[in-house]
């Protein structure tokens, strides 16, 4: 065997191997050996042992990276197979260079991220094995590669909609156990749903969610535990409906002469273009359009659901919103946020605010003023309805999760680096600095920044959720919950909004600390900034980093500087505390320096 292919399987097992216990002498994989005749471990050569074929490495525990850079000048390779290792990272797009693979296993390892794009172009591949990984996001356009005949990709956090195979060939297709949406394609009958199940957002006939449309008055059907979640958000939002329905009946069956009295009152108090969603009933139709449908915009009344970007939600009214299905995600200080599937497959996440004593006509201003201020890393509302009882902001529904979920999530085990947790933390502080910066004069800061509002989009950049959400105003100081027992009186000090700046201040060093830490802010008594800085106390700084970045071998003198931003943040003297900018300035040159390190890196 040629010596630069030796050397180049030599570098591809070093990276593989790094930081595996050392490599048993009779692996081979040296200069002095050769990879057929003296039968490399996992190599696999041709009858004239002149060419290697095959790798197959195994159930070895190698913990380091694929290096496909050097993997794929080695042009006779048809089989790589790596299952069953620890083998971390990503895989690289450097892929594409192996043209001659046929089969690609990596079952059983922690690969992250997404697929690389350049993975179709393997167009001699049959086989490819990923199950059980960590990779996510949606899948490359696998079914281009004309000859794939298996693909099986269980247990992994995959998104997006299932691409349109060519099923009628495949020998095995599974991708149960991901985060898949949209409906289940047409598989000719040649899989059972077995290979799907385990993707909550999926649909299709045999799964527990059918996929809308949902024909009019169906059977009671035994329903699921799934669906019951999924329809209980729908009674929920019905039943406000109907109550208010009542109640304006009831207001309408009063004596003339007590509503007129009422009217009066009421004109005091509310906001007069306010109107209440309810059942629609003939007296809600003027002119023939009904009042909770856009076209009410054309009558110069604040319409029901002001959509502001229609590109997701053409045409979309707020009946179509409370008719579709909903899933409660989550109850918060704020209110109740439900996951929402539209009839065109588009998921949205809407918030039904509680108890903000805003009037529609600030609301409507200050939802459209965030509108006009965009930044990538922000999530713009797509669409918002107001009226007295109740108050909703529409956002693209976001599928890859929070930080929160990412730092503290079930999935263990899962990587998140020091390099991903800087570039985390730079565009976070980027993003609420010139977001401070533009609402600065409107007095309209976040409000509730916490790791759960940062969610990851598809391309699993940071997008920071719920800006101006600022329930704060009601003078509830307990939305600060969990900050609350940090914050001092003096961050009320001062007219609100103003201090809601400062008060992301800090909830943007608390956020730091969750990523040095990796500690829940708060726990049975623990909270996160009072720990760090007794630990600080006792001048044991190295003990507060979370132990996987320690084994990682991230440079303890850029994470001490990020710390030291962080402390910065959470300075309980408001005044005392940088701008926003400054924090971004601070933090974005520590990244340039973890930058700088890695290409001069040897
Ligand atoms: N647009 C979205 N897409 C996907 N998930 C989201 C979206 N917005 C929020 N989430 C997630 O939904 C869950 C519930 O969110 P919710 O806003 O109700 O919680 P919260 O922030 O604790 O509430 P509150 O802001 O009222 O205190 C959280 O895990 C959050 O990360």
């Amino acid at each position: 065997v040629e010596d630069d292919v030796k050397k180049a399987l030599i570098e591809f097992m070093d990276k593989l191997s790094h930081g595996t216990a050392e490599r048993p002498s009779n692996w081979g994989w040296n200069m002095t050996s050769d990879p057929c005749r003296d039968k490399w471990i996992g190599v696999i050569c041709d009858d004239g042992l002149n060419k290697v074929k095959r790798i197959v490495l195994e159930d070895l525990n190698l913990t380091g990276a694929f290096d496909a850079n050097s993997f794929c000048t080695v042009k006779s390779i048809t089989v790589l197979s790596l299952q069953r290792n620890k083998i971390i990272g990503q895989i690289p797009s450097e892929i594409e260079n192996c043209q001659s693979l046929t089969h690609l296993y990596l079952t059983g390892n922690q690969f992250y991220g997404k697929l690389p794009e350049s993975l179709s172009m393997l167009s001699n591949l049959k086989r490819l094995y990923i199950r059980d990984n960590n990779f996510y996001g949606e899948l490359p356009n696998l079914p281009r590669i004309s000859g794939l005949t298996a693909f099986l990709a269980e247990n992994n956090q995959l998104s997006g909609q299932i691409p349109p195979f060519d099923f009628p060939n495949f020998d095995y297709f599974n991708v149960s156990n991901n985060n898949f949406s949209g409906p289940v394609p047409d598989v000719q009958g040649k899989f059972k749903d077995t290979s799907f199940l385990g993707n909550p957002y999926l649909c299709g006939k045999s799964l527990p969610n059918d996929c809308p449309p949902i024909t009019t008055k169906q059977k009671p059907r035994k329903s699921s535990s799934k669906q019951i979640l999924v329809y209980s958000g729908y009674v929920i939002l019905s039943l406000v409906v109907l109550l208010f329905a009542i109640f304006k009946f009831l207001i309408k069956k009063k004596p003339k002469e007590e509503k007129k009295d009422e009217v009066k009152k009421q004109n005091v108090a509310l906001d007069k273009n306010s109107t209440m969603p309810s059942t629609i009933t003939s007296s809600e139709f003027r002119n023939g359009k009904s009042e909770y449908s856009l076209t009410s915009i054309e009558s110069g009344r604040i319409p029901s659901l002001i959509v502001l970007m229609s590109s997701m939600t053409s045409g979309l009214t707020f009946e179509e919103l409370l008719k579709a299905p909903a899933e409660l995600l989550g109850r918060g200080k704020h209110g109740s946020l439900y996951k929402v599937m539209l009839d065109n497959g588009v998921f949205l996440a809407v918030k039904r605010i509680k108890d903000w004593g805003i009037s529609c006509k600030d609301f409507d201003r200050q939802v459209r003023r965030l509108d006009q201020v965009r930044h990538q890393n922000v999530l713009p509302p797509i669409a918002f309805y107001c009226s007295r009882q109740e108050k909703l902001l529409v956002y693209e529904y976001q599928q890859n999760g929070s930080l929160f979920k990412l730092l503290h999530g079930s999935q263990s085990g899962q990587i998140f680096e020091w390099g991903s947790r800087l570039s985390v933390a730079a565009s976070i502080a980027e993003a609420m600095a010139f977001m401070h910066e533009e609402l600065h004069e409107d007095g309209i800061a976040h409000g509730n920044l916490k790791s759960m509002n940062i969610l990851f989009n598809k391309t699993m950049d940071p997008c920071i959720s719920e800006y101006g959400l600022m329930v704060v105003e009601n003078q509830d100081q307990s939305f600060l919950s969990p900050l609350n027992s940090i914050i001092t009186q003096e961050d009320f000090d001062g007219a609100p909004p103003y201090s809601t700046f400062k008060v992301d201040i800090y909830a943007l060093g608390v956020i730091l600390l969750e990523l040095l830490t990796g500690k829940l802010v708060q726990k049975n008594g623990f909270d996160l900034p009072g720990w760090v800085q007794s630990v600080l106390r006792e001048e044991w700084t190295v003990e507060v980093f979370d132990n996987a970045l320690i084994s990682e071998g991230a440079s303890e003198e850029r994470m001490v500087n990020l710390l030291q931003v962080a402390l910065k943040c959470i300075n309980p003297s408001p005044n005392e505390r940088p701008k926003m900018g400054q924090v971004f300035q601070m933090i974005n040159a520590i990244k340039e320096e973890e930058e700088k390190s890695i290409s001069f890196a040897p």
